[in-house]
């Protein structure tokens, strides 16, 4: 199964001239999230958040840094990443990829474009669903409040993943997750 990463930058639009914007800590609640249009691969055209597949020795943690420096250019310290989520994705069976979800209100740096992704600040409560997996409106809303989730989605329909249609799931809420090493 492939293992994945998805990340989640979190920010108080009304403190957009600081680059470390947006803190739950410091009693802000994040009103943006920023997004990716992806440029090619799995869920080309599509929102996600910054993320891709881990690499050969890589931590989940290391691989989620490593692919929001690489696609839009945020820099994330380890402690700052928050895990919020554990999804398996099945395809017609068998487990596909299986994917940790982070957040963090604590970057340095501007999103910029990379060959990967265009980079999109938006509105927690306008999040363009209807453009993203099937699965994220499912989701991604408690993730974005601050829950966690551990969740099982269905696609049958054969490769790639991003042509096959989404079937049902399970979700749990306010869960530990775990899977860090
Ligand atoms: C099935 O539902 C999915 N929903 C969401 N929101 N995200 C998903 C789903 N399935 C996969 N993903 C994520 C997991 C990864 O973050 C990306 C796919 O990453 P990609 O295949 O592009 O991996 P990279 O390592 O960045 O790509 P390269 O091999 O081109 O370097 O989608």
């Amino acid at each position: 199964m492939i293992e994945a990463t998805l990340c989640f930058p979190l920010r108080d639009g009304a403190d957009t001239g600081d680059e470390r914007a947006g803190s739950r800590d410091g009693g802000t609640s994040p009103t943006e999230v920023l997004l990716i249009e992806k440029r090619r691969g799995l869920g080309e055209g599509w929102y996600n958040g910054p993320g891709g597949k881990l690499e050969d020795g890589e931590t989940p943690r290391e691989c989620a840094i490593r692919e929001t420096r690489e696609e839009v250019g945020l820099e994330i310290q380890p402690a700052d990443l928050e895990k919020a989520g554990e999804l398996t994705f099945l395809l017609d069976g068998e487990g596909h990829t299986f994917c940790h979800v982070y957040r963090t209100a604590t970057f340095e740096g501007e999103p910029r474009p990379s060959p990967e992704a265009r980079p999109e600040w938006v509105p927690i409560d306008d999040v363009p669903y209807d453009r993203m997996w099937d699965d994220d409106r499912l989701w991604l809303p408690g993730v974005l409040e601050g829950r966690t989730v551990a969740g099982e989605f269905r696609f049958e329909g054969g490769e790639p993943l991003d042509e096959a249609a989404f079937v049902d799931h399970d979700l749990e809420w306010d869960v530990e997750v775990v899977r860090e090493r």
